[in-house]
């Protein structure tokens, strides 16, 4: 089975590379990029050397002749949103398997894309097809889509532990206020000013307030769990890490019963390998999930606001994106969910 990444010069198609070269029963077969076309991968990432042929060589990123290398099976599209559309056409028009980690698709709707995009949908009669996956939660039946989205990095941290206790009636789909901090790779490998180190060494601050674009996405999920609209106040913070994200969850009990959510979570979770229930009180580190693609997550309750304050922790650009794009993937492909990431 030949695998392709395109956009492979960035953080999460640098760590796709990590991942499936590793993979037991994938080939790594192609890697682009506009800017390294034509340089040898190794000489760009050594780390991978010995990992990848020697004369894997990035190649240009065009649409047309990727969709034309009817010898790939799956594409993985690592590239900015409003772009990876463009590769997404022909990609499935051609009858290749194709993972966006974008946003492209993620979305239900056009309107709501372009009310937190800013742009029109690139591609409305795909994203009518596409599937959104997080694979702990997502039904089963999605496996049929021809192109799946991978979801966001904060939207996993919190769909993720949310969504079982809404769908349990455990926790309230009202008042909910999450503050998460990111690891800068969040923003992609690009050279600005705001993201040099110099400004973000030994600082944290919050920023895209009051309205972040993954709000689309989790309170869409969010309210498709609850059966009913949800609004959650979605504070994101930057903070002088590399990798990794931190959220704090603040939600009102609509059952104060704090055994009564961790049988929930048990329940939706059981024989899940990339889920890691804590015990409350022992919040989730980021530290602990760095390079891995688990998403750790605890809960406690305050008697004092009748809240339950759940965390959780993941490495956003493993278990918040190419992690999670290889083991929806292995779901897809019939592989062991685990294969490649363990
Ligand atoms: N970083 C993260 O934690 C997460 C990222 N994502 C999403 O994954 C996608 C990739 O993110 P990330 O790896 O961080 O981004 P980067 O900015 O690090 O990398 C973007 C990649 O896209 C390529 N690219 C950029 N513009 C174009 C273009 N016009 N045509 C073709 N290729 C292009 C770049 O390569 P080159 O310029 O060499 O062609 C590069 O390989 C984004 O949509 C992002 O939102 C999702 C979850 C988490
Ligand atoms: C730290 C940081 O900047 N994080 C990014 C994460 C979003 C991302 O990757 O966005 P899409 O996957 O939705 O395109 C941000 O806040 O924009």
């Amino acid at each position: 089975m030949k695998t392709a990444i395109v956009g492979a010069s960035g953080y999460s198609g640098e760590e796709l590379v990590r991942l499936l070269s590793r993979h037991p029963q994938v080939e790594l077969a192609l890697v682009s990029s506009r800017s390294l076309v034509g340089k040898p991968l190794v000489s760009v990432m050594p780390q991978f050397r010995g990992l990848v042929p020697a004369d894997l060589v990035f190649s240009d990123s065009d649409p047309a002749t990727l969709a034309a290398r009817d010898d790939i099976d799956v594409f993985f599209l690592a590239l900015p949103h409003g772009v990876a559309a463009e590769f997404a056409v022909p990609l499935v028009e051609a009858g290749r398997k194709v993972i966006d980690l974008s946003a492209d698709f993620r979305l239900g709707s056009t309107a709501l894309y372009e009310e937190f995009y800013g742009q029109a949908h690139p591609a409305p009669a795909l994203l009518e097809q596409a599937a959104y996956v997080i694979p702990e939660i997502t039904p089963a039946g999605w496996e049929k889509a021809p192109l799946i989205a991978s979801p966001g990095c904060y939207p996993t941290s919190i769909i993720t532990p949310l969504t079982p206790l809404l769908r349990a009636g455990i926790v309230s789909s009202q008042g909910i206020v999450v503050n998460s901090m990111s690891g800068v790779s969040g923003a992609g490998k690009k050279l600005a000013e705001a993201y040099l180190y110099c400004e973000r060494n030994e600082s944290v601050k919050a920023y895209g307030l009051p309205k972040h674009r993954h709000l689309s996405e989790i309170e869409e999920q969010l309210g498709a769990a609850a059966g009913e609209p949800v609004i959650i106040q979605f504070n994101p913070h930057l903070a002088p890490m590399k990798r990794g994200i931190a959220t704090t969850i603040t939600v009102p009990a609509a059952k104060p019963n704090l055994a009564a959510l961790y049988a929930a979570w048990e329940t939706a979770f059981a024989g899940r390998p990339f889920i890691g229930l804590l015990p409350s009180g022992t919040c989730p580190d980021t530290l602990h999930v760095t390079g891995t693609n688990r998403v750790d997550m605890s809960a406690v309750y305050d008697e004092r606001t009748k809240n339950f304050i759940i965390t959780s922790a993941e490495d956003n650009v493993v278990k918040g994106a190419s992690g999670q794009a290889v083991q929806i993937m292995n779901l897809w492909l019939g592989f062991k969910e685990t294969d490649g990431l363990l």
